[in-house]
């Protein structure tokens, strides 16, 4: 195979990450912008050792999966990857992706439940985090286009609420007036990072946190006073201050500037505060299924005890509290966990407890203390749970482990640790939390062998 030369080749799989793959030579190229049943035309742009990145120059049989993007920015915006295919091809993608890690990572082969797909494709995200930068003189807003941190700039984005773009263009319109810079992330000059913006869909609240180099902005009454008349269900207006190079959006210290610092929703049947430093599911309608059968999987009863490790604000833990005798959540982020327990409160929930920990400390002190679960629930970051945690687990010994996911591989490989820790997976369902884009949710259920 050469570099810059054009080979004929079907698309025969979705990668990971979203792009596509074809088999050229037999060796994989990864291919952006592919769909199954395409036969085309790749020029190899680089060349690795077991495997290559093509281009797609021309396609000349399109898949019976392919549709016109609907979003204008699809071939550029790093956010979604998926407009170019239906989105029935898309939820086979996402359940064929977990099934693949289970078996190849996690060595079981078991099929998924049925997918659950989105009701809605479009404008689902409650939460928009836009990256403020500026070109030709102009201040944008938008999205980083793929692998990279240049700005698309962007005025509407199909899986962002209108409100949430509104918000954006007013915080521009606000910077471009009184000449609050965006920050420069070479020079380390200028304010406004990012403008993130959170909507509680249930209860029709927003609350806008503007993430900035430092707090001392010109102008915030105007501010304040042109959010608000942008929307009139604003809660609230909050800065961030992130002082940090690197790549994490928010920063450790928070400023009211108008309002509450918290945001309400409600999930499950149960009411949410929510600060912006706590994580919250971005699909409300899809999180509520994701948590139902993360409910049902983990069978409580009145009698049953259970542990909720990265329980965030209590989300799944106070839905768990519902059905059971005792539920402990434990949760790293300070704010959340104190979240967590008001939300205990506004619920008139009295059998939960929240613990400010890391999860594998948190477990191995509770297992020390002789705490013996009977379920225990793990809805980790993509980057999973660590060997301190499959360790206490291991050592409370539950007889059930129900494990939320963001990240296939990483779970295929903890289901794996936990086989060692004497645990088998039952069932596992895929959930389509994030439309258009390559990331998925599922939910698993792992008993104990000798059960
Ligand atoms: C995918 S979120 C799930 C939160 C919650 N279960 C929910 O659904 O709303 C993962 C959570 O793990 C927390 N987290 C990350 N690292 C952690 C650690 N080492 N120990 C405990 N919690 C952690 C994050 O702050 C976040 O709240």
């Amino acid at each position: 195979m050469e570099k810059n030369k054009i080979y004929r080749a079907e698309i025969i799989a979705y990668a990971g990450d979203g792009s596509s793959i074809a088999r050229i030579h037999d060796m994989v190229v990864f291919v952006p912008g592919g769909a199954v049943g395409d036969q085309c035309d790749i020029r190899i742009v680089k060349i690795a050792k077991n495997y290559a990145y093509g281009r797609i120059e021309r396609i000349f049989i399109k898949s019976k999966n392919r549709i016109e993007p609907e979003c204008p920015h699809a071939s550029k915006c790093g956010g979604c990857c998926y407009w170019h295919i239906s989105y029935e091809e898309e939820l086979r993608a996402k359940s064929k992706k977990v099934q693949d890690a289970i078996q190849r990572i996690g060595g079981i082969a078991m099929e998924p439940e049925a997918v659950c797909g989105s009701d809605s494709i479009y404008h689902y995200r409650n939460k928009a985090q836009y990256p403020v930068g500026i070109k030709d003189d102009e201040i944008i807003t938008g999205f980083y286009r793929a692998r990279s941190h240049d700005i698309i700039p962007m005025e509407h984005c199909l899986i962002q609420t209108e409100l949430a773009d509104n918000l954006a263009k007013c915080v521009r319109d606000w910077m471009t007036e009184y000449h609050v810079a965006p920050y420069n992330e070479n020079t380390r000059s200028g304010f406004i990072r990012h403008i993130y913006v959170r909507s509680g869909f249930a209860t029709g609240q927003v609350l806008l946190c503007i993430v900035t180099k430092s707090a001392k902005l010109p102008a915030v009454g105007e501010l304040i006073q042109a959010a608000r008349q942008t929307v009139p269900g604003l809660c609230g207006i909050v800065l961030n201050i992130n002082k940090k190079t690197g790549n994490a959006i928010l920063g450790d210290r928070y400023i009211t500037l108008w309002g509450n610092d918290t945001l309400e929703d409600v999930l499950c049947g149960n009411r949410f505060q929510l600060s912006p430093a706590a994580f919250y599911q971005v699909n409300r309608a899809q999180a509520e299924k994701l948590y139902e059968a993360a409910l049902q999987y983990a069978e409580l009863d009145q009698t049953k005890t259970a542990l909720d490790l990265y329980c965030g604000a209590g989300t799944i833990t106070l839905a768990l509290a519902h059905s059971a005798k005792e539920v402990i959540g434990a949760e790293i982020v300070p704010q959340a966990v104190e979240n967590a327990k008001q939300n205990a409160k506004l619920n008139y929930i009295t059998n939960a407890r929240f613990i400010c920990a890391d999860a594998g400390q948190a477990a191995t002190h509770l297992a020390e203390e002789g705490i013996r679960p009977d379920v225990i629930v793990v809805d980790p970051p993509r980057k999973g749970i660590d060997q301190a945690t499959i360790d206490a687990i291991g050592a409370m010994a539950p007889e059930r482990v129900v494990y939320v996911s963001c990240d296939p591989a990483t779970l295929a490989r903890d289901v794996k640790l936990l086989g060692e820790q004497g645990y088998q997976l039952k069932r596992y369902k895929v959930f389509d939390l994030f439309p258009r884009t390559f990331h998925v949710e599922t939910v698993c259920l792992l008993s104990r062998k000798d059960k």
